[in-house]
């Protein structure tokens, strides 16, 4: 491997500094929440700012929320790979049908703990289950679901192995159900695949191989949302 490459990059804030995505966050903010959650939100965000845990936070939640209910009352199985304390998972949980359930990973024990405590505060615990372990393990014994939302491509989650955002993509794309949504998380990479080479890091150049991929794929019609660090949305065609 090239001494150049470095396999962590920095963490993307979850607000960014665009005044449209500023302005959108706000009316985000100031939007009807039950008082609960709208707390339990807010102190997640606080937490994962002050301990510099990646979460998506205020704006990406609610567009997790609002893409995962488009499909209304087929949304009920929803995978959410990256659970951290459990902010993404909360939004998806909003977006459930009656009866449906959040399924969500975390390869961190402290974390996926953490996770449970801030979810059934804000009133989730029986709709969302946060399994402990490696995605690549737990997902091949799942069944399809009807949302799937990747969160796992930062700060050395794939270690030396760029091919493993390929891997996780096709794993998920297995799993997804032929109506259903794939939604990923930082499409940009903190920037570094905009420029089309992507060298500087093994990250980068595992999300920009992934990228293309799903770009090509003619499974999907998908397109890349440019909020924030970039969520990709594909959907079955
Ligand atoms: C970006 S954070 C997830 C943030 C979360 N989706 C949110 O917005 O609230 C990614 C999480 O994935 C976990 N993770 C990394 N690799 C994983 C793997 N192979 N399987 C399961 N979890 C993994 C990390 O420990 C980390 O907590």
């Amino acid at each position: 491997m090239s001494s150049s490459l470095r396999g962590s990059l920095p963490i993307v804030p979850q607000d960014s500094t665009d005044p449209r995505e500023l302005y959108a966050t706000s009316l985000a903010r100031a939007a009807a929440l039950p008082a609960v959650i709208d707390e339990v939100l807010r102190e997640m965000e606080d937490v994962a700012r002050e301990e510099q845990i990646p979460v998506v936070g205020r704006l990406e939640g609610v567009m997790l929320q609002t893409l995962a209910s488009l499909p209304g009352p087929s949304t009920r199985r929803i995978l959410d790979i990256g659970t951290a304390i459990g902010y993404s998972a909360i939004w998806l949980a909003r977006a459930l049908a009656p009866g449906g359930r959040v399924t969500s990973i975390e390869i961190d024990p402290v974390r996926a703990a953490r996770a449970a405590r801030f979810i059934e505060r804000a009133g989730y615990a029986d709709r969302v289950d946060v399994l402990v372990g490696d995605a690549f393990d737990i997902v091949p014994g799942l069944g399809e679901f009807d949302v799937i939302f990747q969160d796992v491509m930062k700060h050395r989650y794939f270690g030396d192995d760029p091919s493993k955002a390929a891997a996780l993509l096709k794993l998920s794309k297995s799993h997804l159900d032929p109506q259903g949504v794939l939604m990923i998380d930082n499409a940009f990479c903190g920037n570094h695949v905009l420029d089309g080479t992507a060298t500087d890091s093994i990250e980068a150049r595992g999300v920009q191989t992934m990228n293309e991929l799903l770009s090509q794929d003619t499974d999907f019609v998908s397109v890349i949302l440019p909020v924030r660090d970039g969520l990709w949305v594909a959907h079955r065609s």
